[in-house]
């Protein structure tokens, strides 16, 4: 199994505090959904998903702390998308951006390897600093992802609360022992492991969005001591002052993604940046 102390790289949870400090606390969405596509001037093609991930990239690299490409949106493509997004992987390493595959992988421990491997292991065209996991068929059957992110000093973000409305119906459910609080709880465990760095790596997804939910669910984030990543700002409705009111004590830790809300603003990467620039002052 490789080692972070192989790669010579520190822990993903080390790495992406320094980064926030640096650069502050935004990762921007690249989410190349085929209206942005048209938006943009382009048509819906594997040439436009390039030069469209590859425009988002140069504009946001000074600014953000990290890139979300959404990996549905190269998958539509087929193996020509996946040769999209190996090739942006690649270069927002290149550039020094911290990279989030947004694949929300989730599965039985024996497929979750397989997962694994094509997003967290070195060497792999796809591994990106750290992949989105769904937890549904329960946190243990992640074991092979967490393994492995914390072998090569990359990390994961695990589904707690997420930002669309139907989400409640399952992350609510249980009361007083919440779905949600069960996988902040077993998050918390992980980073039990990185007690002496900034941050741990195993985050979760919380979105921006869900107002109440963790004074109401008795979730107490700060003691997670892992990354947040708050999606919902800009086009789902969710501002800075919610980013705030929502994630209080924890805040320091929120990574606020936007795909949207700023990937409208181009084709222009003056503008593309100018949008990222002004979400993180905002922040
Ligand atoms: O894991 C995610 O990033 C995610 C979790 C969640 O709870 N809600 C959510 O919107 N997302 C993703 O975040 C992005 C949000 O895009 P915008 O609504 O355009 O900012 C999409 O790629 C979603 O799949």
């Amino acid at each position: 199994m490789p080692s972070a102390h192989d790669a010579g790289r520190l822990p993903f949870g080390a790495r992406l505090a320094a980064a926030m400090q640096a650069r502050g606390p935004l990762c921007v969405g690249i989410d190349p959904h085929p209206g942005l596509l048209a938006a943009w001037g382009l048509g819906d093609s594997v040439q436009a998903l390039r030069t469209f991930s590859l425009t988002v990239l140069e504009a946001v690299a000074p600014v953000a702390t990290a890139v979300k490409p959404q990996v549905a949106l190269y998958e539509r493509h087929g193996s020509a998308g996946f040769a999209v997004l190996e090739e942006l992987l690649a270069a927002a390493a290149q550039a020094g951006v911290m990279t989030i595959a947004d694949a929300k992988r989730g599965d039985i421990g024996s497929t979750m390897a397989g997962y694994a491997d094509a997003w967290l292991r070195d060497g792999s065209a796809l591994a990106a600093d750290s992949v989105t996991l769904s937890p549904y068929l329960g946190f243990e059957s992640l074991r092979p992802a967490l393994d492995l992110a914390a072998a090569s000093g990359r990390g994961v973000f695990v589904l707690a609360l997420t930002s669309n409305p139907e989400g409640a119906s399952v992350q609510h459910a249980g009361g007083t022992e919440s779905v949600a609080l069960r996988m902040a709880q077993a998050a918390a465990v992980e980073n039990q492991h990185w007690a002496e760095r900034a941050l741990g790596s195993v985050g979760l997804v919380v979105g921006a969005t869900v107002g109440t939910a963790l004074v109401d669910l008795g979730i107490d984030l700060a003691a997670v001591h892992g990354p947040i990543l708050a999606p919902g700002l800009g086009a789902q409705g969710a501002t800075a002052r919610d980013l705030r009111d929502t994630f209080g004590a924890a805040y320091p830790a929120v990574l606020a993604t936007s795909s949207r809300g700023i990937l409208t603003a181009g084709p222009e990467v003056a503008a593309l940046r100018r949008a990222a620039e002004d979400t993180v002052q905002g922040l």
